[in-house]
């Protein structure tokens, strides 16, 4: 793992890693702030949406106030695998392939190989993370936008014991239903359908899976939100199996970080709530 930069920042260190990932078969970059003190601290872990790196919630998502003040680890990875030999959409899209990896472990040719965001986020990055800083597994934390927020929802709801609070900014809620996530699970996974149903919020919730604490913040200006990300459908199936959401629509709010950043400090509050309880 090599440290390509790091600015001092709230009293502690914003700092951004590259290391070589086993799953995804490429080098792989991701931001961490990192609180002064020596820890273990809680770790909130900040899945991006799409066409995004690590790089625009570190430069626009205003989370460091509220890390430094409660005490958080908050890490941003990467949205997909990157690099020359890595294959994309034959169109150059911005919803599939690069930077769009959808937090799927792809079981498709030419896709397979490289795409294993699932694996990446899940698995290969805490257990690399927790070997070089000072991080309280027993205290984690899930949120993200977008298909960031849909991979915190899926994540979370597949690996309930391990988050104490899982939160999302306009997340795609049901990507079985809505043509993003018709376009990327049906390339990344084939037409079975079957095999979508645990990279959807709705339908792992209709399949039994809980969390501990679940909230949702959502732009009613955001030009996504009936077609793509359908809210919606989330709070009915959280209604239909008794699964606590604090659902927020927010009046004259779009899709972008001026939204996300105005919410930032109310979701840390939130989460740090939960982790040190
Ligand atoms: N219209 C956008 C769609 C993508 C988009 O809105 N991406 C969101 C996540 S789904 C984002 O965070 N973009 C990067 C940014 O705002 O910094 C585009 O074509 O780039």
């Amino acid at each position: 793992m090599e440290r390509i930069n790091r600015w001092r920042s709230h009293g502690g260190w914003q700092e951004v890693w590259r290391h070589d990932s086993a799953e995804t078969g490429t080098p792989m970059e991701f931001s961490i702030f990192l609180p002064d003190g020596e820890g273990p601290m809680p770790v909130v872990w900040y899945l991006s949406g799409l066409t995004c790196n690590w790089s625009n919630v570190t430069e626009k998502g205003e989370f460091r106030a509220a890390c430094a003040k409660h005490g958080l680890i908050f890490v941003a990875p990467d949205t997909s695998p990157r690099g020359e030999a890595v294959p994309d959409d034959p169109e150059g899209a911005y919803d599939f392939g690069l930077g769009a990896g959808f937090y799927v472990d792809s079981t498709r040719a030419p896709w397979a190989t490289n795409y294993r965001m699932r694996s990446y986020v899940e698995t290969e990055l805490p257990t690399l993370l927790r070997q070089h800083f000072p991080m309280d597994m027993d205290r984690q934390a899930i949120m993200g936008h977008s298909m960031g927020g849909h991979g915190a929802l899926t994540i979370g709801l597949r690996n309930a014991a391990r988050f104490r609070s899982v939160s999302a900014f306009a997340p795609i809620c049901a990507p079985t239903e809505c043509p993003w996530g018709q376009k990327a699970l049906g390339q990344y996974l084939g037409p079975d359908q079957e095999t979508w149903a645990e990279y959807d919020a709705c339908r792992l919730i209709e399949g039994g899976a809980r969390v501990a604490a679940l909230k949702v913040d959502q732009g009613a200006a955001d030009g996504f939100l009936d077609n793509q990300l359908m809210p919606g459908k989330l709070d009915a199936a959280c209604k239909a199996a008794g699964q606590p959401l604090e659902l927020g629509l927010h009046e004259g709010y779009d899709h972008s970080y001026y939204f996300i950043s105005s919410f930032m400090g109310a979701h840390l509050d939130w989460h740090a709530a939960h982790l040190t309880a």
